[in-house]
């Protein structure tokens, strides 16, 4: 089996107007796929979909994965870095402990946080307050937080918002090194970036049109950025393999 999640004709409100309407996507195993839309379009609640954190309306999401296998990267992770906490803790509040403890951390789950922050060379900052961390390291700190449980599959929301341009590329380099085991989700409005690591692409607005991205020969230089106009403008010239269309 290839696909890791499979939404079948979802529909979700928060009230009575839908957020989503007749959503079908499959995410495969060795997906890298770049969800991608407006304000508003339900990004974020697509996401929240697929972690349970809300109930679809009508609809079906058939999961091939334990939950544990699901690693989370919430948007705004930048907030309360003010908090004097240090990268190995924050890594260690996403580890499940093998044995409960009252107080502290037992070896084991130190090593294994420690395992995570060398996964994304962050080890050397263990000790180091993630408030003094640059905005791309601390959201590989946060990335080593949600390989703690050993996922297939992880989804990031925005990860690179507020990150300089040299940040959000080793982010990036470090989701496509990830991505040689693991699916990964991102949601993003950096496209420029994603085009030249995204396997395919999700455009939400309400509704969902899918981009196989494998069949687009242009290369795209690295360091140009491009609106999400553009993007798909350059999608529609490609012609590239869509199973869904905008109503
Ligand atoms: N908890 C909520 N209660 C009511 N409405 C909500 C709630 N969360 C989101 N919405 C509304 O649902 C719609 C989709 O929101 P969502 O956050 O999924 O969009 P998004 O594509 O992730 O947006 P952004 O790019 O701005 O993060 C918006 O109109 C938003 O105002």
């Amino acid at each position: 089996m290839n696909t890791v999640i499979k939404l079948k004709n979802i529909f979700f409100s928060y009230d009575k107007q839908n957020v989503l309407e007749d959503i079908n996507l499959d995410i495969l195993k060795d997906d890298f796929l770049a969800i991608i839309g407006p304000n508003g379009g339900g990004k974020s609640t697509l996401l929240k979909l697929i972690l349970n954190l809300l109930e679809p309306k009508k609809g079906e999401i058939k999961k091939y994965l334990n939950k544990n296998e699901i690693g989370y990267v919430p948007q705004n992770t930048n907030l309360n870095i003010d908090f004097p906490i240090t990268a190995l803790e924050v890594v260690l509040m996403g580890h499940t402990p093998k044995k409960k403890k009252l107080f502290g951390y037992s070896k084991e789950d130190i090593a294994c946080a420690m395992n995570s922050l060398k996964k994304v060379s962050m080890e050397n900052f263990a000790n180091n307050k993630i408030g003094d961390l640059s905005g791309g390291q601390r959201q590989r700190v946060f990335i080593a937080r949600a390989l703690c449980s050993n996922p297939k599959l992880m989804l990031l929301d925005e990860p690179t918002a507020s990150i300089d341009v040299k940040g959000q590329k080793e982010v990036y380099d470090l989701l496509r090194e990830l991505n040689k085991s693991i699916a990964i989700v991102v949601v993003s409005h950096d496209i420029s970036v994603l085009l030249n690591y995204a396997k395919n692409v999700a455009h939400i607005n309400k509704k969902l049109v899918y981009h196989h991205l494998k069949n687009i020969e242009e290369k795209y230089d690295e360091n140009e950025h491009l609106c999400e106009v553009e993007l798909l403008s350059a999608l529609g010239k490609k012609q590239v393999c869509c199973n869904s269309t905008h109503v």
